[in-house]
């Protein structure tokens, strides 16, 4: 009996709270409708995330250096630093943008998922164009890393670039890291070669960096925030990448942010603790086998449809390593990925 009213109460409770979300929701979203109607927002724009906070957003004008905080209409969803969106600004009194809302989403070309605390899939980041995967000369890449990473942005349909850091401890005739950054560039992959120990150390990555949105990934002691400090060297470029009100939030130092170069031309970079440690997630065989960028042209022609490549005759992939067409290392690399994943 008790137990039942108690239910009853509860069920009550719970819908009055829904109930009253809702309502606030529409009155949120009434309060912009009249303030959209009444002319107190501006024009609608173009312009980028480059930072999210839930649902508010910093958002950067095209070709404006300050963000704005915006929040969204409340029928906008899940976006995230570097989405490309309409917006309205609203004005003070002496003719500045103050705050503005976010009105629509425009089309990603890309987006980086990590899983949350209950793994589901997360979008963190929008409309990269490459991801720059960091090794270096020490700590001395594990064998098979660099596939890995490469596997990972493969699968994410984001274009994979290797940046091989620290070359001033190379000896004189490169050594074998890089001849392998070599063997990477002949597999088709764009490399770069980076020093922060020199004057010109990081001109092929600006290169590489301009007309671009990267993110750098990378194993711990590679040099990412080395190359970062070195590419953006004024602290003012990092705190300027937030609005006023944002500077002051809590969540500051975790969530992605899009930062502007100074040097390059049209260079963005979206960084964040979480896309650093970017890592294999949870791929299939399929998507692993497709990571392999000199394997994608093989699959399908082994002799058995379901063939997983490891004795079977007439197997596509393993004729093409007797022939030298696919590196060993390169296969080892992959079988050593797909025992990781069993
Ligand atoms: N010799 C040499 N050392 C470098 C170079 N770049 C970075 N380092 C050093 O490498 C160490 C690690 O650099 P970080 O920039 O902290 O590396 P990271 O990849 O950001 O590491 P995490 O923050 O742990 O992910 C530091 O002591 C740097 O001074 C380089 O080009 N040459
Ligand atoms: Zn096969």
């Amino acid at each position: 009996m008790t137990k039942r009213k108690l239910n009853r109460q509860q069920r009550w409770r719970i819908e009055k709270i829904q109930a009253e979300r809702a309502s606030r929701a529409t009155r949120l979203d009434d309060k912009d409708g009249e303030k959209l109607a009444a002319g107190e927002y501006g024009p609608e724009q173009p312009g980028r995330v480059v930072a999210h906070f839930g649902r508010t957003l910093d958002v950067r004008a095209e070709g404006d250096d300050e963000p704005v905080r915006c929040h969204m209409r409340a029928n906008l969803e899940g976006l995230v630093t570097g989405d490309r969106v309409i917006w309205r600004g609203r004005q003070d009194a002496e003719g500045a943008i103050v705050e503005g809302v976010v009105v629509a989403r425009g089309e990603r070309t890309s987006v980086l998922e990590r899983p949350d605390a209950r793994s589901q899939l997360k979008p963190v980041a929008a409309n990269i164009d490459q991801i720059l995967i960091v090794f270096a000369v020490e700590p001395e890449p594990h064998p098979n890393l660099i596939d890995r990473y490469l596997v990972a942005a493969e699968a994410t349909g984001i274009a994979p670039a290797l940046v091989l850091n620290k070359i001033d401890l190379l000896p004189e005739d490169g050594g074998a890291l890089m001849a392998l950054l070599h063997r990477y560039e002949a597999l088709g992959y764009p490399v770069v070669a980076t020093t922060t120990e020199r004057e010109n150390g990081l001109d092929a990555l600006h290169a590489r960096l301009a007309g671009n949105t990267s993110v750098f990934v990378g194993q711990s002691g590679v040099g990412k925030s080395s190359l970062i400090d070195r590419l953006l060297p004024d602290e003012e470029l990092r705190i300027g990448a937030l609005s006023k009100d944002s500077r002051k939030g809590t969540h500051t130092t975790t969530t992605a942010r899009l930062y502007t170069l100074p040097s390059a031309e049209a260079a963005e970079l979206i960084d964040s603790p979480g896309i650093r440690e970017f890592g294999l997630g949870h791929l299939n065989e399929q998507q692993v086998a497709e990571g392999f960028i000199e394997f994608r042209d093989l699959l399908g022609h082994c002799r058995f449809r379901d063939c997983r490549h490891r004795q079977e005759p007439g197997c596509a992939l393993l004729e093409a390593l007797e022939r030298g067409d696919i590196h060993p290392e390169r296969f080892a690399s992959y079988r050593r990925i797909l025992d990781s994943l069993e």
